[in-house]
């Protein structure tokens, strides 16, 4: 049994990556009274022995190549376990792909990130299909178990295959219609992220599942690019941890005051999905996220189809010619001002 490794050296990713599957589920109670639910394989829930106001989860290794986020939620889990970092809310740490982690691959069969939201359901073909089922049913209980009007969070941490002009950024899923938080972009900032993107149409990733599903104020959160365990620049990600510390381990946490001139915000301005086997991009693997084209030149060749900017800064983020057939290969943004949709 696990539990005895756990409890002396909070190792909860040796653990996974040791049980790639499955978990057998256990609790126990801290020295401080804070209760720690190990559920599954990577979905650890953490609930401290006083009045709590918040419902908050965080994500990582949804793709399992992508390190540093893995290694910050390891060190929190660490000292929460060691009684180091004192919880005044319920977190949920969820380390989403324990295999493809230890294959140090984005994923094993198939892109866990496109499973959420229904896109898993009446599919349980390959381990990544079954994982995305249990995972929301995690993150549906976690929310759900306890009195209804708590506040909701899920921040789902990544780092991006190319680098970016603006290395750390967030996207923000559809709200169909709702309003975009300031609050969010000033807890974003706080992370050291000042870019935003807003997302204009339903999608099947995980923070969008959250926010759809529960209202939760939810993120995708890009910390910077894919480096292998160890190469990190832990360094860069202090802000970032800093501030989820303070989420976690506050009643309330104030945030420095909203003013739109610390953002640079884009709303999505199409999507290019790859429907043919031929695809390619005219511009080099070293291109960087939120590089700018000129209206007219060329964005992508899928097939016979040649894909050219529509308007001038119409900027690239995410491409990937080798996304399976179907899927998301690039999207392009604009940039876009605070406006009267934010509260
Ligand atoms: O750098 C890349 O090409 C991908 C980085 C990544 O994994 N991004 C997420 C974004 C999810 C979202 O749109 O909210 C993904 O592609 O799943
Ligand atoms: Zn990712």
């Amino acid at each position: 049994m696990y539990l005895d490794t756990l409890k002396t050296t909070g190792d909860f990713l040796t653990i996974t990556r040791e049980n790639e599957f499955s978990l057998e589920p256990s609790q126990f109670i801290l020295a401080n009274g804070t209760e720690v639910k190990v559920i599954d394989t990577g979905v650890i829930e953490f609930s401290p022995n006083c009045k709590t106001t918040k419902d908050i989860v965080l994500s990582s290794a949804v793709h399992g190549n992508e390190t540093a986020p893995i290694e910050i939620c390891d060190q929190l889990i660490q000292q929460i376990i060691k009684g180091q970092l004192e919880l005044k809310q319920r977190v949920l740490f969820i380390y989403g792909n324990p295999k493809s982690i230890n294959i140090g691959q984005r994923f094993v069969d198939e892109n866990l990130n496109r499973l959420f939201n229904g896109a898993h359901e009446n599919r349980s073909e390959n381990p990544e299909q079954v994982r995305a089922a249990k995972l929301e049913s995690y993150v549906r209980t976690f929310f759900t178990s306890v009195e209804e009007g708590r506040y909701r969070a899920h921040y789902d941490l990544h780092t991006a295959i190319r680098g970016s002009k603006n290395e750390k950024f967030a996207v923000y899923p559809f709200l169909h219609g709702n309003p975009w938080k300031k609050s969010q972009l000033q807890f974003l900032l706080s992370c050291g992220v000042n870019t935003v993107l807003m997302m204009s149409s339903s999608a099947t990733t995980f923070s969008y599942f959250s926010s759809r599903q529960f209202g939760a104020d939810a993120f995708t959160v890009e910390l910077g690019q894919v480096k292998p365990f160890g190469q990190n620049n832990m360094a860069s990600f202090e802000a970032t941890k800093q501030t989820l510390v303070a989420l976690i381990s506050q009643d309330e946490v104030e945030y420095k005051e909203f003013n739109a001139s610390d953002f640079e915000l884009f709303t999505v301005y199409r999507t290019i999905n790859r429907t043919c086997e031929d695809f390619s991009f005219p511009f080099p693997d070293s291109a960087v996220n939120f590089t700018g084209f000129g209206k007219g030149e060329l964005l992508a060749t899928d097939g016979e189809t040649q894909v050219f900017a529509e308007v001038d800064g119409e900027a690239i983020i995410f491409p990937n010619a080798k996304v399976a057939l179907g899927q998301r290969a690039l999207l392009t943004v604009i940039p876009m001002e605070v406006n009267e949709n934010f509260v």
